[in-house]
């Protein structure tokens, strides 16, 4: 099975190096199409063996799925250009642009095509990505392999497409919040008298644990939180504080902003 994806900047290249430390595809099957040859080269050195090309769509006309990981409003250019009319029967197409729908894509590409638009976050890199995919003209087993490619890269679920802009903004968009507050909790903790890389390590098992949580005691969030409040105690007044300043108002009015794009 052979993939090419077109666009190897953040979200292409980070797709890239995730597949290419899964047993789906051999690197020698994955393509990354990049239009400068800077970040082709970056793709090369990070594995030899992936094809990197700069420019070179050829791949596109024997590959079983194509990726499309370039910016939004150069989608229909690119699908006009390199996709239009080949290959319809066969080929999935699997858009990972913010915001382009599935009834655009099949404007451009064709009725009869395979087409998927899936977004992750860049912990797909790491195979840790949450992907929300959505499809159209898919068979099952299409599903099935979509599915699978997108789970070996960490979790994925077919979504309704109306529920694929809020998991963006909630996923995709959310690993930034939380790099957001990792960096916010360190300069407390900076602040506090910890070291920064002590204050990194710190926050980082922190979250880890919490998660662990949540997972293993199937919890609410809030049920773990009063099992830390001691009446009194310090944590309740360091919350409070957050909130006084607008904690979980600024969580959700920074999602709601993503959200209206
Ligand atoms: N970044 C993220 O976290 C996420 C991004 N996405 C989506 O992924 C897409 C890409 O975003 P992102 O990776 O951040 O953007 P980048 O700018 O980092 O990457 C886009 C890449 O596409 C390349 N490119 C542009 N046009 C062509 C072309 N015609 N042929 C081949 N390569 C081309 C660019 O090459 P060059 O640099 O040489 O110009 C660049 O490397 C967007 O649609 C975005 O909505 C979705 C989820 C998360
Ligand atoms: O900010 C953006 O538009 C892209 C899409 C989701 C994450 N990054």
């Amino acid at each position: 099975m052979k993939i090419s994806i077109v666009g190897g900047g953040n979200m292409g290249g980070a797709i890239a190096r995730g597949l290419s430390t899964c047993d789906l595809f051999r690197p020698q099957d994955i393509t990354v199409i990049n239009r400068r040859a800077s970040k082709t080269a970056e793709i090369q050195g990070f594995n030899p063996e992936l094809q990197a090309v700069t420019g070179d769509y050829s791949s596109l006309a024997t590959a079983d799925i194509v990726v499309i990981a370039v910016k939004p409003w150069m989608v229909e250019a690119l699908i006009k250009e390199h996709l239009t009319g080949k290959r319809p029967d066969r080929q999935i197409v699997i858009s990972v642009a913010a915001g382009i729908s599935l009834e655009q894509l099949q404007t451009w590409a064709g009725k009869d095509r395979a087409l998927y638009c899936a977004i992750p976050n860049t912990a797909i890199e790491v195979k840790q990505s949450m992907t929300f995919i959505t499809g159209l003209n898919a068979t099952e087993d299409q599903n099935r392999l979509v599915l699978n490619i997108f789970g070996a890269l960490g979790k994925a679920e077919l979504v309704e497409e109306r529920l694929l802009g809020p998991a963006t903004t909630l996923c995709s968009c959310g690993i930034a919040f939380a790099f957001r507050y990792i960096r916010a909790a360190m300069e407390g903790g900076v602040e506090l008298g910890l070291y920064p890389q002590k204050a990194q390590e710190g926050v980082l098992q922190t979250l880890r644990g919490a998660i662990a949580l949540l997972e293993s005691n199937g919890s609410h969030p809030e049920q773990e939180v009063d099992r830390v409040t001691t009446a009194g105690g310090i944590t309740i007044k360091g919350l409070n504080e957050m909130e006084h300043a607008g904690f979980t108002s600024a969580v959700i009015r920074g999602l709601k902003a993503s959200n209206n794009g």
